[in-house]
């Protein structure tokens, strides 16, 4: 079943033309991937569909037009945004608060979840005594627990090093395929779309369109097995050809056949 559905939105700030035209969808439980060049346009798809900034086009929920955004998506950004002087525990309540749930109430639902997101012992920690990893965690947990029909995940681990972010993928693998949850995730790391997602949409670079759709066949969980990493291996190259592609300042259509060398 589609859960959401866009048909040729576009957005332009002022003269800025931001979103040329982008349709794409996701169904229930799927994990969909949008990678594209900096500054294509990714991160105001995601202010579209939170109705931080308004859209021009269709854009459907359950098959109905989405108009209260609000109750449909918990969107991580791109920085974990905790804020530094609350406990972690108080982090992980602020979705809901911010819904109206009673603080106490709101701790009570958060509290048993810190376990599974490798917090327990820490709901009375600051910010600042975390590692970058338990940071993403915890945004993710404050993310998730405002069981929200779908979730947005801005370049999640991209303030992460290397092994960190390695290691948060897999979590998050686990933890989808777990929970069952319908994502759009952002990011510029192909192998990180490849690992996590069912599909994957790639960006031009800006005005934003959509330049390939790209299922990912392999078996999950996508760790382990050699052959699945063979498979992965190919995959990425391919998409990372047609990103650089839709990198290139120099359009195609204008650039000369090779040989053709003489004025
Ligand atoms: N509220 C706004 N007002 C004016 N311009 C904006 C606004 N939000 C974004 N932009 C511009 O829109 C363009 C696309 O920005 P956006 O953040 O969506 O790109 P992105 O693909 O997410 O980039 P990155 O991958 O580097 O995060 C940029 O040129 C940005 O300056």
């Amino acid at each position: 079943m589609t859960r959401l559905e866009l048909r040729q939105v576009r957005k332009r700030f002022g003269p800025l033309e931001v979103l040329a035209g982008v349709s794409l969808n996701v169904a229930a439980g799927e994990f969909v991937s949008i990678l594209g060049p900096s500054g294509a346009g990714k991160s105001t798809l995601f202010q579209l569909l939170t109705g931080a900034e308004k859209a021009e086009g269709e854009m459907l929920f359950d098959g109905a037009p989405l108009d209260d955004h609000g109750s449909r998506f918990a969107f991580m950004p791109q920085r974990d945004a905790l804020m530094p002087w609350r406990r972690i525990l108080d982090n992980a309540t602020l979705g809901l608060e911010v819904q109206g749930v009673p603080r106490r109430a709101a701790r009570e639902r958060v509290a048993p979840l810190f376990a599974e997101f490798g917090l327990a012992g820490f709901e009375r920690a600051w910010p600042a005594e975390l590692s970058g990893g338990m940071r993403q965690r915890a945004a993710l947990l404050r993310t998730v627990v405002q069981e929200r029909d779908m979730l947005l995940l801005d370049e999640p681990f991209g303030a992460l090093d290397a092994l960190t972010r390695a290691a948060m993928q897999r979590w998050l693998e686990a933890m989808w395929r777990r929970h069952h949850w319908t994502a759009l995730l952002i990011t510029h790391d192909v192998r990180e779309a490849v690992l996590l997602s069912d599909r994957i949409y790639v960006f031009s670079a800006r005005p934003a369109r959509i330049v390939s759709e790209i299922k990912v066949p392999l078996p999950r969980p996508r760790t382990a097995d050699a052959s699945v990493a063979r498979e992965a291996a190919v995959l990425e190259a391919g998409i990372l050809d047609t990103l650089l592609g839709a990198t290139d300042p120099q359009p195609s259509a204008q650039r000369r056949p090779k040989g053709d060398d003489h004025d």
